[in-house]
């Protein structure tokens, strides 16, 4: 299946199930993958005929940059359902969301999340 790839948006949020997270904000990553046929677009040249990857970034920032909420779980699935509400196109997507400096103790490059949802 072919895919429309967002990769390495960066937004600053202040989600987070602690409430220094709430306070101080992080920087959250958000990798989106969008599978859906892209043959026509390719043939007529026409943007009509695919879904504009710079509307789906600013969907993506809205809720990024939106109301704090606790789960990175609960923002990937609301960007998935939001994909899904704008773009009849698309037949599955891909949300990974990561945080590179969440407040735990510890040595690593992120934590995060990776959900697949097909409509
Ligand atoms: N599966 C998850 N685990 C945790 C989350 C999360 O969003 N999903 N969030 C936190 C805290 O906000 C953490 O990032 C702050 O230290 C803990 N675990």
């Amino acid at each position: 299946m072919d895919r429309i790839i967002l990769k390495g948006m960066s937004f600053y949020g202040y989600h987070g199930a602690f409430e220094a997270e709430n306070e101080l904000g992080q920087i959250f990553l958000v990798d989106l993958e969008l599978f859906l046929d892209l043959s026509e677009a390719g043939e007529t040249d026409d943007l009509e005929k695919t879904v504009h990857y710079g509307e789906v970034f600013e969907l993506v920032k809205e809720i990024m940059e939106g109301k704090p909420v606790q789960l990175i779980e609960h923002l990937a699935e609301h960007i998935a359902k939001q994909v899904f509400s704008h773009y009849n196109r698309v037949l599955e997507t891909k949300v990974k969301i990561t945080k590179n400096n969440p407040p735990i103790p510890g040595h690593y490059e992120g934590v995060g999340i990776e959900i697949v949802r097909k409509r």
